[in-house]
């Protein structure tokens, strides 16, 4: 399969003025920062796995990475404690419930069964190394760097409004606790993966740290790598069954891409190999996936004929 660059250039552009004025969600209410975001923002980009990037709408816009980090915190976690362990102390299964449910810990014995789910991020959290917190944090913040091939800040004002309100967070912190599966202080973890939540990234960043994955561990557009190719499938199986929360099947169905959603109206799909598709909107649905970005990510995905379960058509 080859990607031809116009062909790119027009499905992010259509999906672009084809979305534009879409309505419907409604912005993360639970955090006082995501609800003041400009609803009207939108954004769309693809990013090949050597770097070209396409873009269309508000794509220099800074919002909120939120859950999107999971996966890079997974990435280094998996880095250092390595794929079996890390499986194995965090767990790699869909939930089939809501990204904060303490149903879902409680039913499985007070165990996260994701790295994708609240509970999971902040048992990956605690398993990766530094003596204090803010080694901790230093160490994510240079990946969620390396991934974007620039320099990643925190917000302060994201971060003062989500530790303000993340008392849901830190229940299940404790839950983990006393369950073996919280592997430093909970509430450590749960600060530093409310900070990792609070970093700013644009929808450019975004196409570039999903670019990275698409490029087997390789930034496109430093040549650094920034994550072993071998804990690459796992990053994209987690992806796929829950990346994006309750609706995962059914994007996996229609779509066919690993996806990643963020409260912040961020989304990130990803075809192995290939490119990233990355799309921006704060306005979310019930699950929590943005409405017009996941349109409009699924449009492009779907005007270039991507699916990871098409396989089997492609001729090269
Ligand atoms: N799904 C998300 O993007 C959730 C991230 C948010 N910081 C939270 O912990 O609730």
């Amino acid at each position: 399969m080859r990607l031809d660059r116009s062909a790119i250039e027009a499905a992010v552009r259509t999906a672009y003025t084809d979305h534009r004025n879409d309505s419907g969600g409604k912005n993360a209410g639970y955090i006082p920062y995501l609800a003041s975001v400009n609803p009207d923002l939108f954004g769309v980009c693809a990013m090949t796995a050597d770097g070209a990037l396409f873009e269309a709408g508000d794509t220099g816009f800074e919002f909120a990475l939120e859950s999107i980090s999971k996966v890079f915190s997974m990435a280094w976690a998996m880095e250092k404690v390595g794929l079996e362990t890390f499986q194995e102390k965090v767990g790699a299964d869909p939930t089939g419930e809501p990204f904060n449910s303490v149903i879902s810990v409680a039913l499985h014995g007070d165990t996260p069964v994701s790295p994708l789910v609240n509970a999971g991020a902040m048992s990956t959290v605690s398993l990766i190394p530094g003596d204090t917190a803010e080694d901790k944090w230093e160490a994510i913040l240079q990946v969620q760097s390396a991934f974007a091939g620039r320099k990643i800040s925190l917000s302060d004002e994201v971060n003062d409004s989500e530790q303000s309100t993340n008392f849901h967070n830190r229940a299940i912190a404790w839950l983990l606790y006393s369950g073996g599966t919280m592997y430093s202080d909970p509430m450590e973890a749960c600060d530093v993966y409310t900070r990792q939540c609070s970093t700013l990234v644009t929808a450019r960043d975004l196409a570039a740290m999903g670019a990275s994955i698409a490029n087997r561990g390789i930034n496109p557009l430093t040549g650094d790598r920034v994550v072993s190719a071998a804990n690459i499938p796992a990053m994209l199986a987690e992806m796929t069954m829950e990346g994006m929360y309750t609706a995962s099947g059914d994007w996996a169905y229609r779509v066919g891409l690993p996806g990643k959603s963020g409260v912040g109206g961020g989304i990130l799909a990803i075809m192995p190999g290939k490119l990233a598709i990355a799309g921006f909107a704060p306005p979310l649905d019930e699950v929590g996936n943005s409405v017009k970005a996941q349109r409009a990510v699924a449009q492009v995905a779907a005007a270039l004929g991507l699916s990871i379960y098409k396989a089997s058509e492609y001729s090269d």
